[in-house]
């Protein structure tokens, strides 16, 4: 099993409770679409399994890690080694390169090697950026080009789960469905799991599973 939640309660500091899981698991290779109303709490669950925030109470375990007991450090090295994050803003720093913005973001992993240049423009050549802007700093690429980089960034570590938040969401149909293909079919010859949110339902035909947060979320129900 790649995630497992149990008994996950989360609410930000003086509200009430926003996520009650008793229970939601993703198996290894799976790949996950996670629907639910805009405030339900999707992006803070995609937080919370990646680390990025801690659990109120209850269990996180991510490949057989119970990462709820690390501490932040070890959550972050725990998250550089094991996930990639697609964001819905792709966050790349703008007056770094393409190549130097994913070397980067994974300067924290140990998993990164010498040849981390090559790597870098092979996956850039695999998503299709043209070599001519592989140079260029990240805010004068296209929104398309930066969804490339920020594909790239995350899949840079062959991470074994990847979690995207609405990373489509600033993008025409032709780009979407590139961004898709591409996404997909590296997923697979990583053989990662993937838990993907969107609000685009025409996207779940490409996923294994389709849920919705409220169907697993006790909390308000
Ligand atoms: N830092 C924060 N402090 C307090 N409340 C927050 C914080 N971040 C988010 N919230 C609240 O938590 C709820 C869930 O937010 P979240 O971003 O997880 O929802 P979402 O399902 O991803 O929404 P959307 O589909 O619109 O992106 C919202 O009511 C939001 O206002």
């Amino acid at each position: 099993m790649s995630v497992v939640l149990q008994d996950l309660i989360f609410s930000y500091h003086d509200h009430d409770t926003l996520l009650n899981i008793s229970r939601w698991e993703v198996a290894a290779g799976e790949k996950v679409f996670l629907q639910g109303e805009s405030g339900s709490g999707k992006s803070t669950l995609l937080n919370l399994i990646a680390g990025i925030l801690p659990a109120t109470s209850g269990q996180i375990t991510l490949l057989d890690e119970r990462v709820d007991q690390l501490n932040q450090r070890q959550r972050d090295r725990f998250r550089a080694g094991n996930i990639g994050y697609i964001f819905q803003q792709f966050n790349l720093i703008p007056y770094l390169n393409a190549v130097d913005n994913i070397l980067l973001a994974n300067e924290f992993s140990k998993k990164v090697k010498r040849n981390g240049i090559a790597r870098a423009q092979e996956l850039l050549e695999q998503l299709k950026l043209p070599d001519s802007v592989w140079r260029l700093p990240g805010q004068s690429l296209s929104i398309g080009q930066q969804q490339r980089v920020a594909i790239a960034r995350a899949l840079f570590n062959s991470p074994r789960l990847i979690i995207a938040d609405e990373p489509t969401s600033a993008l025409d149909q032709k780009n979407r469905i590139a961004f898709m293909t591409t996404l997909m079919d590296l997923c697979d010859a990583y053989q990662s799991t993937l838990i993907f949110v969107s609000h685009d339902p025409t996207l779940a035909c490409d996923f294994d599973r389709t849920d919705v947060l409220a169907d697993i979320n006790r909390a308000g129900a």
